[in-house]
C-alpha cells in the first residue's frame, strides 16, 4: 500500500486497526466526509492521542471505532476481529470491552440513578445479580479515588465534573475493558482538576494495561498521555507517528501551527511562534488539493492541484505534504 499512508499499520498484532476509515454524514445541505482515509493501528497497553482544530473529525473517528456512527468505507479490526460489519447483537458485546469517556461528565451520566447504580449499569445488563453488583462498589469507587462511603449512594447533581467524571471511569472500569477511548475527558473541568483526572487515567491505564485513543485539542495533554500521535485536519490524517518525533519536530506545517498555537507562559509574547490564522473551511466543499492549502505559510502551486499522500518522511514519522518541514 505504498502511498496510501498505510504503511505504519502492524496489521495482526494490534489491538485495534483502523485502515481506510471513511464516515459520511448527510445534512440538509448536503452530503459530506467527516472522516476519510483515516488509518491506525494500536499495540496492547499504547496509546494514540488523536488532536486537531474543533471540527477535524476526532470524535467521529472515535464514536466510528464503536460503530456508533456508520462507516462509510474502511476496515476496524479488533483483537484481529473484523468489527466494520459484526452485527449489533456482537457490537453490544463488543462495546463491553471497548469503553468510552466522553467529555461532558455530568450529562453522561443518569441523573435520576445514584451513584453506586450507576457504575454497575453494565454488570446487570451482563447478568450480575444486585448482591454481586454491590460487592464491587467499593472497590470501583477506591480506584477511582471516591471514598464508597461518601459517593455511593450521591446522586449526579451532587458531583462536581471531576467527581462525574471519576464515576464515569469508574462506571468504564466495572467491565474491565481492553480498550478505552477518551473523548476529551478533561476538557470541560476546571484547570485545577484536569491534571487530577489525567493522572488518574494514567494509573488506571498501567495498572489494567490498557489500550487508549486519547481525543484532545490540547497538544500538552495528548503529549504527556500518548506514545503515538494522529493529527487531523479537516476529516484526513495530516501527521501521524511517535509522539515524541512529533512535538520535537512536526513534518507538517498544520502540526507545526498547532504547536506555535499552544500559550507558553515562559516565553515573552505567550505563544512558541505565529498562531494558525484563517478558519476550518467548510468540510461540505474541501479545497483541491491539499485541504490546508489556504492557511499553510509553505503552500505553492502545486498544493492546489495535487492532494498529498500520508508518506514516511522520517523512520516511523508520516505526513501528507508536498514540502515537508525538516
Ligand atoms: N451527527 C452529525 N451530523 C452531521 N454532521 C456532524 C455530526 N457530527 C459531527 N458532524 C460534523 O462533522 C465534522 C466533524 O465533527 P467531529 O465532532 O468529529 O469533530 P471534532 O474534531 O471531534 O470536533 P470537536 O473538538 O468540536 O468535538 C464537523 O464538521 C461536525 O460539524
Amino acid at each position: 500500500m505504498a502511498g496510501s499512508g498505510n504503511a505504519h499499520l502492524r496489521g495482526e498484532s494490534a489491538v485495534l486497526s483502523v485502515e481506510d476509515l471513511e464516515v459520511e454524514y448527510h445534512t440538509g445541505h448536503g452530503s459530506f466526509k467527516a472522516v476519510s482515509g483515516v488509518s491506525f493501528d494500536l499495540l496492547q497497553g499504547e496509546t494514540l492521542g488523536i488532536v486537531g482544530e474543533s471540527g477535524c473529525g476526532k470524535s467521529t473517528t472515535g464514536r466510528a471505532v464503536l460503530r456508533l456512527d456508520p462507516i462509510a468505507r474502511g476496515t476496524i479490526r479488533y483483537r484481529g476481529e473484523n468489527i466494520d460489519s459484526a452485527p449489533p447483537s456482537r457490537m453490544r458485546e463488543l462495546r463491553r470491552d471497548m469503553q468510552m469517556i466522553f467529555q461532558d461528565p455530568v450529562s453522561s451520566l443518569n441523573p435520576r440513578r445514584p451513584v453506586k447504580e450507576l457504575i454497575t449499569e453494565g454488570l446487570a445488563i451482563g447478568g450480575k445479580t444486585r448482591r454481586e453488583r454491590a460487592a464491587v462498589v467499593p472497590e470501583l469507587l477506591t480506584e477511582v479515588g471516591l471514598p464508597s462511603e461518601r459517593y455511593a449512594d450521591a446522586m449526579p447533581r451532587q458531583l462536581s465534573g471531576g467527581q462525574a467524571q471519576r464515576v464515569a471511569i469508574a462506571r468504564a472500569l466495572a467491565l474491565r475493558p481492553g480498550l478505552l477511548i477518551c473523548d476529551e475527558p478533561v476538557s470541560a473541568l476546571d484547570v485545577s482538576v484536569q491534571a487530577q483526572v489525567l493522572n488518574l487515567l494514567e494509573d488506571i491505564k498501567q495498572k489494567h494495561d490498557l489500550t487508549v485513543v486519547f481525543i484532545a485539542h490540547d497538544l500538552g495533554v495528548v503529549r504527556s498521555f500518548s506514545d503515538k500521535v494522529l493529527v487531523m485536519y479537516l476529516g484526513k490524517t495530516c501527521e501521524f507517528g511517535d509522539s515524541v518525533e512529533v512535538y520535537e519536530r512536526p513534518a507538517h506545517p498544520y502540526t507545526r501551527g498547532l504547536l506555535d498555537s499552544v500559550p507558553s507562559p515562559e516565553l515573552e509574547d505567550g505563544f512558541a511562534g505565529p498562531a494558525l490564522t484563517g478558519d476550518l473551511p467548510s468540510p461540505l466543499n474541501p479545497p483541491t488539493g491539499c485541504r490546508f492549502r489556504g492557511r499553510c505559510p509553505l503552500a505553492q502551486a502545486t498544493c492546489a492541484i495535487e492532494e498529498p499522500q500520508m508518506r514516511e518522511i522520517r523512520p516511523g514519522q508520516f505526513a501528507a505534504c508536498h514540502f515537508p518541514l525538516d
